[in-house]
């Protein structure tokens, strides 16, 4: 069990309120200007990972309060319970144990006092030599041919991770493998891809925690009945389908052999189990050794979040920072930009694991919170974003925390791509945080040419406030095992945040309700007859839905 507080009641937390005051009108310029260590003592490194958290407004003081108010949520203890496997997904009676899934130290993990770790290392082990066998073309579907495409269905976290990671490591894939997703229960999802793959050369992966999420086993039906209209033969399915799952029930009557399964627990969370045998397209895709090194880069960061103290602690000071814009300045949006293209579904993936995880008003004790919890999470990679969103990250009136991310070495480097885009990552930290004065704008207009009173007009338009707080992220290079400690720095920097807000981050009880819903509405949906058993709209919008259809 987690320990509950009251997080307003905190005793840092008053003193960080009055301390805001004094800070808020702090200019980020004049902090850099009145201390020239800022960097060096706002900036920690753990392996090839650089967090420079300098451009915040913040000063000795803000960290050392929020550092308290770490100590005083007992912070150090539910790091404790998380790693021992007490059962914190308190709702659903579940311990959190991804953490396990990568524990390459292989150290024993118990859940009710049996180690986890042999069970974890038998998924593993299965993985491995699947990989291999589909790989190396040993793996052969119903006529005799090598498997070219896997096609992964699932949704949310059994998805998004895989998707994500995937994309991430492009420069690791299989020449001979290609990879492809469908989450959406809109059927243009899965027509889309089965366009481009061949029954006889196609690999299905069900993936799904549950076995019966709607989406899943919608596409996963239609994959089947594909596959089936093409082979006409039932036995030809273990050739070319695995499940990916906790529940073997449903996958044997799915129709796959439990021999195709790779099994994970309920204490692996959906959107924390890219680690486990979702990650089987993964693993196909860059390899296994490649999938162990993105475990290995996950246990990294899980020994360093457990290990080290919070104030040299990554995933607590993203945290901590985060809180303090969250909580005392008000912002309701964080940004995350990587300035990687092959990170462009990180901001996504990080969608479900933050918002998901995080956007609950109700705390351990079952009370309404009264103070802000998870924010939104937002973005799209650099330099595209500088072109579509950031004048109002600039200039609007919203304040919004961002991170940049960016390795030192491109993946792919080309000419002078990769210091043009990091020509531009520098330049809009440091255009956020100074701006440009009212004056400063005049002198450029005046040096332009224009006269007085071009300059009286225009100069307020072109000046920018600044005082825009960003964490900047350089890492050496996108390899798996960067990517897994990246991964997983913002997984625990979700866990650190949660414990501080005092609310259950492993469970997802708000997803329910419209699933609910869908469900009582699709019946309603298979014949012409006008409905009025619900709110006017809700009805006016299905009566209408059956007429258009009708055109
Ligand atoms: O893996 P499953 O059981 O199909 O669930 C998919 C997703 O649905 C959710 O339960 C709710 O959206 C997510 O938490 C989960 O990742």
């Amino acid at each position: 069990m987690l320990a509950s507080h009251r997080f307003t009641s905190l005793p840092a937390y008053a003193q960080l309120q009055s301390h805001y005051e004094t800070v808020k009108e702090r200019h980020l310029r004049d902090l850099f200007a009145e201390d020239p260590e800022r960097f060096t003592k706002f900036s920690r490194r753990f392996e090839d990972i650089l967090l420079d958290f300098s451009k915040n407004r913040i000063t000795d003081e803000t960290v050392g309060l929020l550092l308290q108010l770490a100590e005083q949520a007992e912070l150090k203890d539910a790091i404790g319970r998380m790693f021992s496997g007490d059962r914190i997904n308190q709702t659903e009676d579940r311990a959190v144990l991804h953490v396990a899934l990568r524990n390459r130290s292989n150290t024993p993990i118990n859940v009710e006092g049996r180690d986890v770790m042999p069970e974890v290392n038998e998924v593993l082990n299965r993985m491995k030599s699947f990989c291999g066998r589909v790989r190396s073309g040993e793996w052969k579907g119903y006529t005799g041919k090598a498997i070219t495409d896997v096609v992964n269905i699932g949704i949310g976290g059994s998805d998004l991770g895989p998707v994500m990671v995937t994309e991430a490591l492009k420069p690791y894939a299989s020449e001979n493998l290609r990879v492809h997703f469908v989450s959406n229960v809109d059927g243009v999802h899965i027509y889309e891809t089965l366009q481009v793959v061949n029954p006889e050369t196609t690999l299905f992966l069900i993936a799904s925690k549950t076995f019966t999420t709607q989406e899943t086993m919608t596409n996963a039906q239609t994959a089947r009945q594909w596959f089936l209209d093409a082979a006409n033969d039932e036995a030809a399915i273990a050739k070319h389908f695995a499940a990916l799952s906790t529940n073997s029930k449903e996958v044997a009557k799915f129709g796959i052999d439990t021999e195709n399964m790779f099994g994970f627990w309920d204490w692996v969370g959906g959107r924390y189990s890219l680690w486990s045998a979702i990650g089987l397209s993964i693993a196909l895709y860059i390899g296994f050794e490649n999938f162990e090194e993105l475990l290995a880069g996950g246990h990294d960061m899980d020994q360093h979040f457990r290990d080290t103290p919070f104030e040299q602690n990554l995933p607590v000071i993203l945290a901590l920072v985060g809180i303090w814009y969250n909580n005392f300045f008000g912002a309701q949006t964080e940004a995350i930009l990587p300035y990687d293209q092959y990170l462009h579904r990180f901001a996504a993936y990080f969608q479900q694991g933050d918002m998901e995880s995080n956007g609950k008003s109700v705390d351990r004790d079952g009370n309404p919170v009264d103070y802000q919890t998870g924010p939104i999470i937002w973005g799209e990679p650099g330099t595209n974003g500088q072109h579509a969103f950031y004048q109002l990250i600039h200039q609007g009136t919203k304040l919004i925390p961002c991170d940049f991310l960016a390795p030192a070495i491109s993946q792919r480097p080309i000419g002078d791509h990769h210091k043009i885009l990091m020509a531009n990552f520098f330049a809009q930290t440091e255009a956020l945080m100074n701006g440009k004065t009212e004056e400063e704008a005049a002198e450029e207009l005046r040096k332009a040419g224009k006269s007085e009173d071009e300059i009286a007009k225009l100069a307020p338009f072109k000046m920018f406030s600044g005082n825009r707080p960003t964490n900047s992220i350089l890492f050496q290079k996108l390899t798996p095992r960067t990517l897994g400690r990246l991964i997983a720095l913002y997984e625990h920097k979700i866990f650190t945040q949660g414990v501080l807000w005092n609310i259950f981050s492993f469970d997802q009880w708000g997803v329910e309700l419209g699933k609910q819903l869908a469900s009582r509405i699709l019946p309603e949906l298979q014949n012409d007859e006008p409905v009025e058993n619900h709110d006017s709209s809700t009805n006016g919008l299905i009566n209408s839905f059956k007429q258009l259809r009708k055109i």
